[in-house]
Order: C-alpha cells, then sequence, then structure tokens
C-alpha cells in the first residue's frame, strides 16, 4: 500500500519536473527558436522544390536509408535531402502549396513557445490547419482539368478528395461546397475583416447617395439663387422709390438752414427708427452679442428650471464631453437640415398679393399749404411763434415739424392739442412734443386721401428681403415711407388692440403673412386661437405645413375656450421640455440650440430634436379671458415671462383694452404693443401707457410702442383673397403627414387626483418612485420594493400616492397597475403640478 503511494508519488514529481523543465524560460526560447528556425529551412526548400523539385525527383525516390546514408546523391534543393523531401512530401504527396501554411504556423508555435504573447494563438493554429485543407482541395479541384507537370498543387489530398467529391456530387457540387466553406471561413475565421468588408462596402454606397444628395441640394439652390435673381430688380425699384420726396419745406427757412435741417433731422430720426426697428443693425446682421437686459432674462429662465446638484456637476460635465465624443464619431459629417423633409417647397411668390394704387393719395400743394397756415395762425392766435416749419408726407398722415421761437415753453403748445385740431378742423390730429432727441414739435395731420400700404411693396421691399431676423414681420410703413420691419423673436411677445373695425384683423394677417413669406414650414409652427371663428380659419388649409395642435384636436384653430387653456397649458409643458433640452445641450437659447443641432452636435437619441418656433395668435384675447378668467392668464403670464429664449412668442390682440382684460400681470410681460384706433384716452393709457391711440384715424393707422417709444406706422394692407392665395399656394404643395404635435395635456380634473390619500404627506421616494414607475412602464409594488430596497407596506404606500396623483392606475389584483403616463415630460408636469398644490 505504502509503496504504491510512494510510487504515486515519484510519478508526480517526475511529471512536475517536467513540467518545471519545459517551463524553464531557457527551455523556452531554445525550443520557439527552433521552431522558427526549422520553419525558415522549410519555407527556402518549399521554394525551392519549385524550381528544383523536377530534378530531385528520381533522387528522393531512392530508398530512403540509401538517400540519408549516400553522399554522393546530391539534390539541387536549398534544403538538400531533407528539404527536397519534406517539400516533396507536403507539396506533392499531402496538402500542395497550401503547405507553406505550415512554415507560418511552425513560425507563430515558435512565438509563443518563446513566451511571446499571442492574440489567439489556439484560433490561429484551428484556423491555419482549415485553410490548408481548404486551399489544398480547391487547387485540386482546379488542377483536375489543367496538367501542371511535376507538381501537384493541390497535393496529393486536393487531388484524390476532389476526384472522390466530383463523382459523388458532380464538379458544380464541388464547386458550390468549395463557395460556402469559403464562405463560412470567412466569416468565422476573419470576423473582423468580415465586417469591415461589410462596413466598407456600406459606407461606399452611403457616400454615393450622399453625393447624389449634395448634388441634388446643390442643384436646388442654384436654380433658387436664380429665381432670387429675376425677382431682385423688383424690390430694388421698390426702395428706390423711398427717396426723401415727401418731405416738403412750406416756408420760412432759407435754403441753406433748410438742408443744414433736413440732414440733420435725418441723422437722428435714422438713429430712432433703426433702434426701434432692427435694434443694432451692422451690414444687414442681426447677429447681436447679448446685452445685459437679455442675460438677466436667461438668467432667470434658466434658474426656474431647477439648476443641477453641485455635486453632480462634474460627473455630469465627463459624460457630456464623453457623449458629444460619441456623438460625433457616430454622426454624419454634412450639417443637419430641417427642411429636408420638404425640400421641394416652394415659398410663395410676391404676384399672389395685390399692388393697390397709391396715386390718388398723393397730398398736394395746395393741401400742404393750406395746413401750414391754420397751423401758424392758431399758433399765432394762443402767441406761440415758430421759427421753422417742415413737413413729411407718410401714407395717412404729415407730419409738421415745427421749431418754436426761444422761450416758448413745450408744455403750452401741448396744451393746446384740442385747439388745433379744432382749428384744422380734421380728426386724428396728434402733437408730440417734443420729437424725441429732435428738439422740435410734430404735428400729425391726417391726409385727405389716406394712401393704401400694399403688403406687396413692404415684402418685396429690401430691407425685409434681406433682413436676417428670426421672426421677420413686416407690418407696413413709417411716417416716412420707410418699410416698418421687426423681428417677433426680439419683440418677444406683442400686446395688439383696437376698436372694432380699425384694422386688428388686417393687421395680425400682415404680420402672419410676412412670416409665410420668410420661413419655411419646418422652422415656423402657429398655434392660432381664434373665438370669433371667422378671423383666422382661412389659415386652416396650412395646417399640415405650418400648425401646431393638441393631439386629440380635430381642427388646428381653436374656437373653444376650453381647448386654449388645454392648449395654454400643454404649450406650458412644451417650454419646459424645451428648457429641459436647453439645459442638456448646455446652450442659452433656441438659436444656439438649433445651430447646434444643425452641425449634427446634439444626439437624437437623447431627445433631442430641431425645435420650430411657435407662434401663437389669439384673435379675441377679451372673450376668452371674460370666460377662462385665471386659466388663461396663468399660462399666458408664464409663456410670456419665460417662453422667450425657447422660441414659443404670442401675440394677442383684443377689442377691448381695458384694464380687467389687459390685467397687470400680462400688461408687465408685453413690453412691445401695437395700438389701432382706440375709443377713449383711457383705452389708450390701457394699452400704451399714454394717450394718442384715441386719436388714431383709423383703417390700419397704428402706433406701436416698444421700450417706451413710440412710432406711428401705417399697417400695411392685405386683403382675405390675397391670403387665401397664399395660403392656397402652401397648401397645394407637400406638408406634413400631420399638424405639428404639442405635448399632451391632462388637466387635473380629467387626470383624476385622487383626495383620498393625502398628497401632502408623500413618501420621500415618491417623484424617484413616479420616475421609475414611468420610465420601466410597471406599475407593481413589488418593482418598488426591489428597485429601492424597501419594505412591502411603504413601497404599497407609494403605490396608493402614485394613484392619488393620477400616475397609476387602480390596483386590478394579480396583475400591475397601469401606467397612466406615458412619457417623462407628462410626469413632469404632473409632478409639479402634485408640487404646487401640496
Ligand atoms: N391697413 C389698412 N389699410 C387700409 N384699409 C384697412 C387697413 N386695415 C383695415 N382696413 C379697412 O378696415 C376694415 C376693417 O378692418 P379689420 O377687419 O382688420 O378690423 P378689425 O379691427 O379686425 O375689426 P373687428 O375687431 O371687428 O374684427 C377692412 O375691411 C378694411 O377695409
Amino acid at each position: 500500500m505504502i509503496t504504491r503511494i510512494n510510487s504515486k508519488k515519484n510519478e508526480k514529481t517526475r511529471g512536475s519536473l517536467s513540467l518545471g523543465f519545459l517551463r524553464d524560460p531557457r527551455t523556452r526560447v531554445v525550443v520557439g527558436l527552433i521552431f522558427m528556425l526549422f520553419s525558415v529551412y522549410l519555407f527556402v526548400s518549399l521554394a525551392g522544390f519549385f524550381f528544383t523539385g523536377g530534378m530531385d525527383q528520381s533522387l528522393i525516390d531512392k530508398e530512403t536509408r540509401e538517400l540519408v546514408t549516400n553522399p554522393d546523391i546530391v539534390v539541387g534543393n536549398p534544403g538538400r535531402k531533407l528539404g527536397a523531401y519534406l517539400s516533396d512530401l507536403l507539396v506533392n504527396r499531402w496538402f500542395g502549396v497550401s503547405s507553406f501554411i505550415f512554415c507560418y504556423l511552425l513560425f507563430i508555435i515558435g512565438l509563443g513557445i518563446m513566451g511571446r504573447p499571442l492574440k489567439s494563438l489556439g484560433k490561429k493554429i484551428i484556423l491555419s490547419f482549415v485553410l490548408v485543407i481548404w486551399i489544398s482541395l480547391l487547387l485540386g479541384y482546379i488542377f483536375n482539368f489543367v496538367p501542371s507537370g511535376y507538381v501537384f498543387p493541390g497535393g496529393a489530398h486536393g487531388y484524390f478528395v476532389c476526384f472522390w467529391l466530383n463523382s459523388f456530387i458532380g464538379e458544380i457540387g464541388t464547386l458550390f461546397l468549395l463557395l460556402v466553406s469559403f464562405a463560412v471561413i470567412l466569416f468565422f475565421g476573419f470576423e473582423n475583416a468580415f465586417n469591415k468588408c461589410v462596413t466598407m462596402v456600406k459606407a461606399y454606397f452611403a457616400r454615393k447617395a450622399q453625393r447624389k444628395e449634395e448634388r441634388r441640394m446643390a442643384r436646388e439652390a442654384a436654380a433658387a439663387q436664380r429665381e432670387m435673381k429675376t425677382e431682385q430688380p423688383e424690390n430694388e425699384t421698390e426702395d428706390t422709390n423711398l427717396s426723401p420726396e415727401n418731405e416738403i419745406i412750406t416756408e420760412a427757412p432759407t435754403e441753406d438752414e433748410f438742408y443744414s435741417y433736413v440732414t440733420e433731422k435725418e441723422s437722428i430720426e435714422e438713429d430712432d427708427t433703426e433702434e426701434i426697428t432692427s435694434l443694432v443693425t451692422v451690414n444687414n446682421q442681426v447677429e447681436l452679442p447679448l446685452n445685459d437686459e437679455d442675460r438677466e432674462d436667461i438668467r432667470q429662465d434658466t434658474e426656474t428650471i431647477t439648476p443641477p446638484a453641485t455635486d453632480d456637476i462634474e460627473l455630469t460635465v465627463m459624460a457630456d464631453k464623453l457623449e458629444e465624443q460619441l456623438t460625433k464619431n457616430l454622426m454624419p459629417d454634412t450639417e443637419y437640415d430641417p427642411t429636408l423633409d420638404l425640400s421641394n417647397y416652394q415659398y410663395p411668390p410676391l404676384d399672389l398679393l395685390e399692388e393697390y394704387a397709391s396715386n390718388a393719395s398723393k397730398v398736394t400743394a395746395e393741401e400742404l399749404e393750406e395746413n401750414k397756415n391754420t397751423i401758424v395762425e392758431t399758433l399765432r392766435q394762443y402767441k406761440i411763434e415758430i421759427t421753422k416749419i417742415k413737413a413729411t408726407i407718410g401714407p395717412t398722415v404729415t407730419l409738421y415739424e415745427i421749431v418754436p421761437a426761444p422761450g416758448i415753453k413745450i408744455s403750452k403748445i401741448k396744451n393746446l392739442e384740442d385747439d388745433i385740431a379744432l382749428s384744422l378742423a380734421a380728426l386724428g390730429i396728434r402733437i408730440i412734443a417734443p420729437i424725441p432727441g429732435a428738439g422740435t414739435i410734430g404735428i400729425e395731420v391726417p391726409n385727405q386721401k389716406p394712401e393704401i400700404v400694399s403688403m406687396r411693396g413692404v415684402i418685396a421691399s429690401k430691407k425685409f428681403q434681406e433682413s436676417k431676423y428670426a421672426l421677420p414681420v413686416a407690418l407696413g410703413r413709417t411716417i416716412s415711407n420707410e418699410p416698418y420691419t421687426f423681428d417677433l423673436a426680439k419683440m418677444p411677445h406683442l400686446l395688439v388692440a383696437g376698436a372694432t373695425g380699425q384694422g386688428k384683423s388686417v393687421g395680425l394677417n400682415a404680420i402672419i403673412t410676412s412670416l409665410l413669406y420668410k420661413k419655411h414650414p419646418s422652422q415656423l409652427k402657429f398655434v392660432m386661437v381664434d373665438p370669433k371663428k371667422v378671423e383666422l380659419s382661412i389659415y386652416s388649409v396650412i395646417e399640415k405645413h405650418f400648425l401646431a395642435k393638441l393631439p386629440d384636436a380635430e381642427e388646428a384653430i381653436i374656437t373653444d375656450n376650453d381647448k386654449v387653456v388645454a392648449t395654454l397649458n400643454s404649450l406650458c409643458i412644451e417650454m419646459d421640455s424645451r428648457y429641459d433640452l436647453l439645459k442638456l445641450a448646455h446652450v442659452r437659447n433656441i438659436k444656439e440650440y438649433n445651430e447646434k443641432f444643425v452641425k449634427r452636435q446634439l444626439n437624437p437619441n437623447n431627445g433631442h430634436r430641431y425645435l420650430p418656433y411657435i407662434v401663437v395668435v389669439v384673435d379675441e384675447f377679451a372673450d376668452l379671458i371674460m370666460t377662462a378668467g385665471k386659466e388663461v392668464e396663468q399660462p399666458i403670464a408664464r409663456i410670456a415671462q419665460l417662453a422667450r429664449a425657447v422660441g414659443i412668442h404670442m401675440i394677442i390682440a383684443t377689442q377691448r383694452p381695458s384694464t380687467n382684460i389687459i390685467t397687470g400681470v400680462i400688461k408687465a410681460n408685453f413690453p412691445a404693443r401695437v395700438a389701432f384706433k382706440v375709443a377713449s384716452m383711457i383705452d389708450s393709457r390701457t394699452i400704451l401707457d399714454s394717450p394718442g391711440a384715441n386719436q388714431l384715424i383709423g383703417r390700419g393707422d397704428m402706433l406701436i410702442s416698444k421700450d417706451s417709444e413710440m412710432v406711428r406706422v401705417q399697417c400695411a394692407f392685405v386683403d382675405t383673397p390675397e391670403v387665401d392665395a397664399v395660403t392656397k399656394f402652401i397648401a397645394d404643395q407637400q406638408g406634413y403627414p400631420e399638424a405639428y404635435m404639442l405635448p399632451e395635456y391632462v388637466s387635473d380634473t380629467e387626470n383624476g387626483i385622487n383626495s383620498d390619500v393625502d398628497l401632502g404627506m408623500k413618501d420621500p421616494l415618491f417623484e424617484e418612485a413616479a420616475r421609475l414607475v414611468v420610465n420601466t412602464q410597471q406599475g407593481s409594488t413589488s418593482s418598488i420594493q426591489r428597485r429601492f430596497s424597501i419594505g412591502y407596506n411603504r413601497a404599497g404606500r407609494i403605490i396608493d400616492q402614485l394613484e392619488a396623483a393620477g400616475i397609476v392606475g387602480p390596483f386590478e389584483g394579480s396583475k400591475a397597475r397601469q401606467v397612466l403616463i406615458p412619457d417623462e415630460y407628462s410626469l413632469e408636469h404632473i409632478l409639479k403640478t402634485v408640487q404646487e398644490q401640496f
């Protein structure tokens, strides 16, 4: 027994000795080197065989013993007798030319033994054998048909196996077998190379398709440019008409005085209008560095979107950088073009709009003389002497600018406003005392034959055509006949008021039309609210191009007040989700966001999307506020306060500018206001914070106030048939499959917040659990229990609270509860509501 144990021990020791010997690095180097040198020797011999094999044939056919012992037998192979013998054995009797692979195999085995770490050595060995056999078969197959002298390229193995296969499955069958086995070898043996090949082929076709697309876009751009060029001369003519011909000096000053005055006035006037119309404009570019006010706004905006916890910042930044890098690697090189979905979209041509004849409206010299004399006379009655008077003829009013004699108080002239109006026997006299920055006094007197300002003219104007505004609007002409344009995105919202029949609807149409002329459907969406049901219905045909609506809404134009509340709240959700996207993208506003998206720096897989501007148009706000009150006021105020950075802008119109309609909250958030003629001075004060709108002459005559500046503008006239033609032109083109969908909004009464459970005593994990449930779309107690490692009772309480908040449905026995909220955006809104209410 003991002896047996001892002998086993000895065997073990011997085994470990021999293994130990092999593990000795010196041995490994020597053995590895032997393998490698032998592989080189074999390679040289095999190569030599193809030159000397024929001559050596008869010699190596001798008996092995003689071959080895007789030094007189001399062969030509560089590996001499052994080399000649091995080559003949490997090439002719075994595997043919593929035997070269044995050299490779011996070499890498040698390397492996020497300790050189080789990746997947085992796989390489197996693959080498498989290749030896396959190549041998292939060459055997080919040289079955072609004679090849003394060499069998496929070796005896290739020759005989193919011979047998041919008799068994036929030549074609053998060929198929070879091809299929080749594919299998490629697929399993050279996976990476195979994938690379596939990727290369795919990339080749993708490049081809991309080049094709680029050529197509270039062709379209060239065509669009040609089209623009043909339209250009018309615009230029339009603008050359705007010479200050309409300025007429009617009295007193000498020629020199007049010219110096005009130059001075023009420069001042230009400054004023520039500031109001286009803010700061350099070389027609409106790319502005943000001013302090903007920054403050954005700071406030971003503050309301929950700043990230400081601990998380570092990690978030790292994750973002990584994501940015990944995004860069994965995204295509070309810029994203939002217009590509509707790449054939044509902007409406100018000839859809009418050109209203303006000849009849010229103010005659007699009219000017008469008015001037009356003004001078009237003022003289009140002992007000003037030194200069100058007239500027506008489309509806003529501005008489007077320079009073030294020592005359401006307030005195202002107090005489009514008397002068009476003496001039015309409605709509407005006294501007003094004209800001000019030191003169302006008296605006309506023209006897007012001119109709054509929408076509202002749209065609160079100023509008070349504007680079985000939301360009051409609203009419100023007193000096300049087109009045502005960027709605900078306003950022508009309050429009005017008594009935004074041109409000025409004004709204002018705003919408100018946007339709400049924006692609991918860049702009309208939300239209029309309680009067008739004013905006004209736009319903462009639903699939330019309108946005709630997912369950049948009509895109909202006429029902209940729907308005839902839509405004939905816009708040859209606003919040846009802020989230901005935060994720580390940008401050929609412009920067879209720029980043276009440059493909934002990955759509992370929820990023191109954001169109949204313009909300409410035609009769008074109706809404009367019926829905706070319910509409709150979301409107919220959007007005916050939405500018995310590209949501509002235009709210009302017939009744009384304080119960235009409340302090609304007013505070709408710094830009447009007043058509209103009934009383009180109304004018409500809308503009100053009188003046009551003295307008109607029919599109309006005052626009922004940042305490006031401009009188004649609104461009665009008639219903013109709007019809424009919308029809758009509607006839291919649109999106449906209107732009706003996020779903579920009101508290609809979502049925359950009052049995006290949401004021929410579990600290309530919000996290809600996110888990919505993200996984699983409303089970056990999943909450598992995820947060809490007891069943606590998890049950949380699920009851989720039910109370309308996030999951009621208990359904053994089945998991239904999750009622489809996505995180909707959830965040509900969480916010719950937080506010409890
Ligand atoms: N810019 C304009 N130029 C010339 N005429 C105009 C202009 N704007 C309005 N008008 C004239 O005034 C009429 C009434 O205009 P509009 O329908 O816009 O008024 P409104 O203020 O919208 O009235 P309501 O509030 O009752 O709808 C128009 O039909 C048109 O004849």
